[in-house]
């Protein structure tokens, strides 16, 4: 059996959203390879006191603002320059430090758009933490039929002024003629903001009204064999099968609700933290937080292992 190696890793974060990959340095296993900086967690050390002391001996710099993120397994093969080996990679969100970055063991340094790398190859075990951190941690659903439209559409752009990149347009009581409309208006703002679009139906409709991607619901998602192609594509779950079910079509990201209870439903059985959680742990999907998510709950989401929160009434 191989050893287990806990690793403290740093996700790096720019206020603009850009995060720091470093290539593993000539003489270490998978040389070449990138990476988030990061390191072995020494007996006796905690996690976080490891993430500060590796981001100081590689980096040069000292973390002032950490969020624990996921907790990810993952089994390295042999490899010519490594030996097989079995890594628990304890994932942080760093925000701020203090210090000028250096790279310190002769590593390359790159600054990655969440949307575009522009390095490779990445390390194996990060291909899923690539795939969530391309999608932002919030997750807006829009909410016409209370708000009415004019005043949805003044919110939105405010929101998008404030930075929102992902929407979920959800009018289940709207017709099709005015959905047609309302869709219009909505990509023609999103499209100058880059704020990617799903609508909440099928995917033929999505593609035809001209949607970058489409929401599944659980019924929906059940009953799908393949992934819709050309479509960024989620999926409602409120339980493991569903939960699992998305994860073997490749989804792109699953909204898993109700975590908290909602004005909508104040009584319906929420999941609760921990449930949520447990429900999580091991999937490798995106998957956001929803019912009753508002912004102060994004750090509780994101150490529960989501990639965040998805919200209808507290985002406008
Ligand atoms: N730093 C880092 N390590 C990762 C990531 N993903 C991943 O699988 N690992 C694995 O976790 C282990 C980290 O070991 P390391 O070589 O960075 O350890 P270290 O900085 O303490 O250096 P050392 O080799 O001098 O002890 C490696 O097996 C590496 O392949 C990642 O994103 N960042
Ligand atoms: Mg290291």
């Amino acid at each position: 059996m191989s050893k287990l190696v806990q690793v403290a890793v740093a996700i790096l974060i720019r206020p603009n959203g850009e995060y720091l990959l470093a290539s593993r340095p000539q003489g270490k296993g998978w040389a070449g390879w990138w990476e988030f900086p990061g390191g072995k967690i020494e007996s006796g050390e905690s996690p976080a006191h490891a993430l500060i002391r590796e981001a100081q001996e590689e980096l040069g710099i000292t973390p002032t603002q950490i969020q624990p993120w996921i907790k990810r397994r993952y089994d390295y093969p042999a490899t010519h320059d490594a030996e097989a080996k079995t890594v628990l990679l304890h994932f942080f969100f760093v925000s701020a430090w203090q210090g000028e970055l250096q790279a310190r063991e002769g590593q390359q340094l790159a600054w990655q758009h969440p949307r575009q790398l522009n390095v490779s190859p990445v390390l194996p075990a990060n291909a899923p933490i690539m795939q969530a951190l391309s999608l932002p941690p919030v997750y807006a659903i829009s909410n016409v039929q209370e708000m009415g439209e004019t005043a949805f559409l003044q919110a939105l752009r405010q929101q998008l002024d404030l930075g929102l990149q992902l929407i979920q347009i959800r009018e289940p009581n709207l017709g099709q003629d005015a959905l047609a409309q309302l869709s219009e208006k909505v990509l023609a703002l999103c499209t100058a903001y880059d704020c990617r679009c799903l609508l909440n139906g099928s995917p033929e409709l999505a593609t035809q009204l001209g949607y970058q991607g489409v929401h599944l619901n659980s019924q929906r998602l059940m009953a799908m064999l393949t992934k819709p192609e050309n479509l960024l594509t989620g999926a409602s779950c409120h339980d493991l099968e569903q939960l699992q079910k998305a994860q073997h079509l490749q989804l792109d990201c699953a909204l898993l609700s109700p975590v908290l209870p909602t004005a909508s439903h104040p009584g319906a059985n929420n999941l609760g933290w921990e449930k949520f959680a447990d429900l999580l742990s091991g999937l490798e999907i995106p998957v956001y937080g929803l019912g009753g998510m508002r912004p102060e709950h994004l750090p509780q989401a994101l150490a529960s292992g989501a990639r965040g929160i998805a919200m209808q009434r507290a985002c406008w």
